[in-house]
């Protein structure tokens, strides 16, 4: 048994060796650790146990090749991944991803973070995270049915609702979920919550399309009550234009926001007037069922601007919601959001700030809602998806809004109580509260099974 410790530059050394060219991977790991290591000092039980380390090891990765045929009847061979990370809490848990930056190593990060995140929410769910390297953009229905069923063809063999439950996250909306769970049906002959994301009509459950976006602003109104602020009068720059970005735009305005930039990965949108809710209902039906771009809403709404190859960081606001992808924010951005007096950002995508950006925020002491809390509504209402499933039972939409409510406020107290002291000004260190406290129930969990 090693009782002494390392020191951090120590493990994060073995860690980067062990997991060469890796970067998101060793970048997600570090930003969890730097706050645990200082927690588990005086906890030898953690580091005698090296329980980071072991986290910080998927229990196993599939990866598979899928093979399919585009319409004008070209083979195509694409590689798919399900990386289950840790299933000492419940069965893995975490959304499959179609683009093509996936790689090893951002499924990696993805199903590490998914582990605190799951963790959070106090339900039990273990963590993963799986994707292909497949491109949707361009393609027909008809390709994306040939690629689902393709890519489920492999992965039925390692999933089931007490074994790993997947769901969508991008590129993977309820088009690719029901293709994906029609695969599985057909060829487990079950019908069996293994999917999450599913429609209404075959066992999704209310509310989880908005959950993500609903619950980032949930737990954003929780940390501005905290600090004696509200949402209502501020103006919020939101990114992406997808699923999450556009829910947590709709709840902002539901809220009394003015919510003026949106973007996608062509650029951003400022409309000056802000989105109400025509606005935004045209821009669902835009991303969502037409899959047009961003900048054709600068064409219809005269008042907008479209700024090409541009993210929205230096738009004057209170409030600011990165909800596209990874490393989206970096510490340029941070410095022209404080400069900019931001009163708070908040994650909807998964570590859209670089580690610089986020150190920016937590120095500054602005409220800084990390996205390992504040986007986990949306596997918390899949978790709520999977209770429905095995219960036989379908709860109405104020039912789960009450329950996504609770559960996000749940989870800010809970960033609150282990975030430490506060700091001179109040501020609350959100970040170290979601790592420390993602970090222990899943520790416990681990040192209760023993050495395995
Ligand atoms: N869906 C969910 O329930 C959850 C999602 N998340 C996270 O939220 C984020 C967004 O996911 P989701 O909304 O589901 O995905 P979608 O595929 O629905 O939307 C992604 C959006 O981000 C934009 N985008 C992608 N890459 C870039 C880039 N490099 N620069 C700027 N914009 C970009 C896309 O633009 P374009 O149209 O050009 O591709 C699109 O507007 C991800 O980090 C995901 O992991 C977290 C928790 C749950
Ligand atoms: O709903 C789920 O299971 C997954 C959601 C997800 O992928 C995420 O939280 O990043």
């Amino acid at each position: 048994m090693s009782d002494q410790m390392p020191s951090l530059d120590t493990f994060m050394e073995g860690l980067r060796q062990r997991n060469p060219g890796q970067d998101e991977f060793v970048q997600a790991v570090h930003d969890v650790a730097q706050d645990i290591w200082g927690w588990i000092e005086d906890k030898p039980r953690y580091h005698e146990a090296e329980i980071l380390r072991r986290i910080a090891e998927p229990d196993r990765i599939v990866s598979f090749r899928v093979c399919w045929e585009d319409d004008d009847h070209n083979i195509r061979v694409e590689r798919g991944w399900r990386v289950q990370n840790n299933n000492a809490i419940g069965p893995y848990k975490g959304g499959l991803r179609f683009d093509e930056s996936v790689n090893e190593s951002v499924l990696k990060f993805l199903a590490f973070e998914q582990t605190f995140k799951n963790s959070l929410t106090g339900l039990p769910m273990g963590g993963g995270k799986g994707g292909s390297n497949f491109n949707p953009k361009g393609k027909s229905d008809a390709e994306i049915m040939r690629f689902c069923q393709s890519f489920m063809t492999e992965l039925y063999r390692h999933i089931g609702p007490n074994t790993d439950v997947p769901a969508g996250d991008m590129g993977v909306g309820s088009r690719e979920i029901g293709y994906l769970f029609g695969q599985y049906k057909r060829l487990t002959g079950r019908w069996e919550g293994a999917l999450t994301g599913k429609a209404l009509e075959y066992g999704g459950s209310q509310m989880r399309p908005e959950a993500t976006g609903y619950g980032a602003v949930y737990f954003l109104r929780a940390a501005l009550k905290e600090a004696g602020e509200k949402i209502d009068g501020k103006t919020a720059i939101v990114s992406g234009s997808g699923n999450v970005a556009l829910h947590a735009a709709r709840k902002l305005v539901d809220c009394g926001a003015k919510v003026v930039t949106l973007s996608d990965s062509d650029g951003f949108v400022h409309d000056p007037d802000g989105f109400d809710n025509d606005k935004l209902d045209w821009i669902y039906d835009l991303k969502l069922e037409r899959r047009g771009r961003i900048s054709e809403y600068a064409d219809e709404y005269s008042r907008a601007e479209f700024h090409e190859g541009k993210a929205p960081w230096a738009v004057e606001s209170d409030l600011a919601l990165p909800c596209a992808t990874q490393n989206e924010l970096d510490e340029d951005d941070a410095k022209a959001l404080l400069d900019n007096d931001v009163l708070a950002v908040c994650e909807g995508a998964n570590m859209p700030s670089t580690t610089e950006a986020a150190d920016a925020f937590r120095e500054a002491g602005i409220i800084f809602a990390p996205a390992k809390a504040a986007n986990a509504g949306g596997v918390a209402v899949s978790g709520l998806e999977m209770s429905q499933n095995a219960e036989r039972v379908s709860w109405d939409s104020d039912t789960l809004d009450d329950k996504l409510v609770a559960l996000m406020e749940d989870i800010h107290d809970k960033c609150v109580e282990h975030a430490g002291e506060t700091g001179e000004d109040g501020a609350v260190d959100y970040a170290r509260g979601a790592n420390i406290a993602g970090f222990r129930k899943v520790a416990d969990a681990m040192l209760a099974y023993g050495v395995i």
